[in-house]
């Protein structure tokens, strides 16, 4: 599991420690990570740090104190370091006098314009971290849009991304590689601010942190959370998940709905609807009948709404009736938002919510949450979308995207770390929701069930592109069976799709290279 802290979090667990150490232990710790991964870089891309050319860009708080010195560490094994201060009259006088004893140039931005930025083997934005407000100021921005060194490394986050929500308000500057010190931060982990983060690598200062804001899974704890049939198992008991979806409009959708939930881990799927006859022909091994979810026979959980229609409303209300865990999804959402959060006010078990940022707009507008929202700024702002609507709904939420994130009322948070933009295709939500019914049937409290289901979903659809090809929902279903053996035998996700392969010490499954940072921490 991957953990990250809220800034706040960060700051009194490092007041807490700091008060236990001689001044500026926790900087000389997290400075020793930072300048070991920086000379590995270096040393993997050039054969030694002897030589290199090292640029540090420096803001005016810790931050630039830490880039700093790792840059006078760095020039003391013989890299040519240059110090551009973005503030000179705030720089960090400690950082500052160390990278002077070690004989690195310090320059303002106006002495050296882009050339030492751009022309560096490797460049440390230091600018600003955890302590940073909005996106890069007018000094900065120039580097955002230069032309590229041979490696940026981000000092903690990325300057410009709010590290709390991943945000990017403004500019940013992207990284091929981020040290986070202590904990990963919530923003690292959720796009878009991951996507300007790289390879993200933990360097541990010995924080005692609280439970952790953001978690994002990987193999080992999926593994732990999928359904097992033993001995003892039948089909009831491994969970009968009911799925109410499709309609004469869209026939599909009950098709992949059901698709997602035979291979979700659950004994049996019943199917209600008016695509009986489809759902029966293509797949035999499910019970099916006419009308709505009342008249069906026992469920452990219900799915409704994948291309509901004209049926959505009254599938709706008979789920949320009865006593099962009950998730809902497309045309499902649509009803529930013109109903508002008091239709689940009743509700004795619980319900999961499975909007993307269109429908997440709607609920929201729902629920009397002020002016309607845009599903554009709502897809900025994933994780407090999610939370929002959590709380909105007193439901588990889970908000689809190109980072997927789930959210409990209790202001417990996953994100996603498997998914793809090939994935971003017809039908792929109908998959994913019969995928997570199937779990929440298989009894996985609506947290895991939602993100076990995220996350095999992201692999699956990984390598059903494999090397970077178009994707159908239909290739996304098939390739389940592959990946829960994929993640119950630790193998790799397939690379190069989605958002691009990222270094070893990023992928999902949480396995290092051994060229990787210091693992350090509580990963
Ligand atoms: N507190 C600690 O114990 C440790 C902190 N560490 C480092 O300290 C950092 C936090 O340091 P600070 O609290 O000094 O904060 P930062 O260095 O992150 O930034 C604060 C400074 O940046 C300015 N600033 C804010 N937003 C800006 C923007 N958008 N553009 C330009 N300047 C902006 C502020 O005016 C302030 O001077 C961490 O991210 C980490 O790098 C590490 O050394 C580990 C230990
Ligand atoms: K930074």
């Amino acid at each position: 599991m991957r953990h990250a802290h809220t800034v706040e979090q960060v700051r009194a667990a490092e007041a807490a420690l700091m008060a236990r150490l001689p001044d500026g232990t926790l900087m000389q710790r997290a400075v020793a990570g930072l300048a070991a991964t920086c000379a590995r870089l270096l040393a993997g891309a050039r054969g030694r740090v002897y030589g290199s050319r090292v640029v540090v860009l420096a803001g005016s708080g810790d931050n630039g104190g830490d880039a700093l010195y790792a840059g006078a560490l760095l020039a003391r094994r013989g890299a040519a370091v240059t110090a551009v201060l973005l503030d000179p009259a705030r720089a960090h006088p400690g950082g500052l006098a160390a990278l002077r004893a070690a004989r690195g140039l310090v320059l303002t931005e106006q002495e050296a314009g882009l050339a030492a930025f751009t022309g560096a083997d490797l460049a440390l934005d230091g600018i600003v971290g955890i302590g940073g407000r909005g996106g890069l100021r007018p000094p900065a921005q120039p580097y955002a849009a230069a032309p590229r060194p041979g490696t940026v490394v981000a000092v903690d986050v990325p300057s410009g991304v709010d590290p709390d929500t991943g945000e990017v308000p403004g500019v940013a500057l992207r990284a091929d590689v981020t040290v986070a010190f202590g904990t990963l931060k919530p923003g690292l982990l959720i796009d878009p601010g991951a996507s300007y983060a790289g390879a993200v690598q933990l360097v541990g200062i010995g924080l005692d942190l609280p439970p952790a804001a953001l978690t994002a899974l990987q193999h080992p704890d999926v593994a732990a959370l999928l359904p097992r049939p033993d001995t003892e198992s039948d089909k009831y008991r491994r969970g009968v998940v009911g799925v109410a979806a499709g309609s004469a409009r869209y026939p599909g959708a009950a098709l992949l709905a059901v698709a997602g939930a035979l291979r979700g881990g659950a004994g049996a799927v019943r199917y209600v609807g008016t695509a009986a006859e489809e759902v029966v022909r293509r797949f035999p091994e499910v019970l099916v009948t006419e009308g709505g979810p009342a008249g069906a026979g026992r469920v452990q959980a219900w799915v409704v709404g994948p291309g509901g229609g004209e049926g959505a409303e009254r599938a709706l209300r008979e789920a949320l009736a009865s006593d099962v865990p009950v998730l809902v999804d497309a045309d499902g959402l649509t009803e529930l938002a013109r109903l508002g959060p008091a239709a689940l006010a009743g509700r004795t078990a619980p319900t999961l919510l499975t909007p993307h940022t269109g429908e997440a707009a709607r609920l929201l507008a729902g629920a009397d949450q002020g002016p309607p929202p845009q599903a554009d700024g709502l897809a900025a702002a994933r994780l407090r979308t999610a939370h929002r609507l959590a709380s909105a709904y007193r439901a588990t939420a889970l908000l689809k995207g190109s980072t997927t994130v789930v959210a409990e009322p209790t202001g417990e948070a996953r994100s996603n770390p498997t998914g793809t933009s090939w994935l971003a295709t017809a039908g792929s939500g109908d998959v994913l929701a019969g995928l997570a019914g199937s779990l929440l049937a298989a009894g996985l409290a609506p947290l895991d069930a939602a993100s076990a289901a995220a996350y095999l979903h992201g692999l699956a659809g990984r390598r059903a592109a494999g090397r970077g090809a178009p994707v159908t929902a239909t290739d996304v279903a098939r390739q389940l069976p592959a990946v829960w053996r994929d993640v119950h035998g630790g193998a790799a996700p397939a690379r190069g799709a989605g958002r691009g392969a990222r270094p070893d010490d990023a992928r999902p499954d949480g396995r290092r290279a051994a060229a990787g940072a210091r693992p350090g921490g509580r990963h």
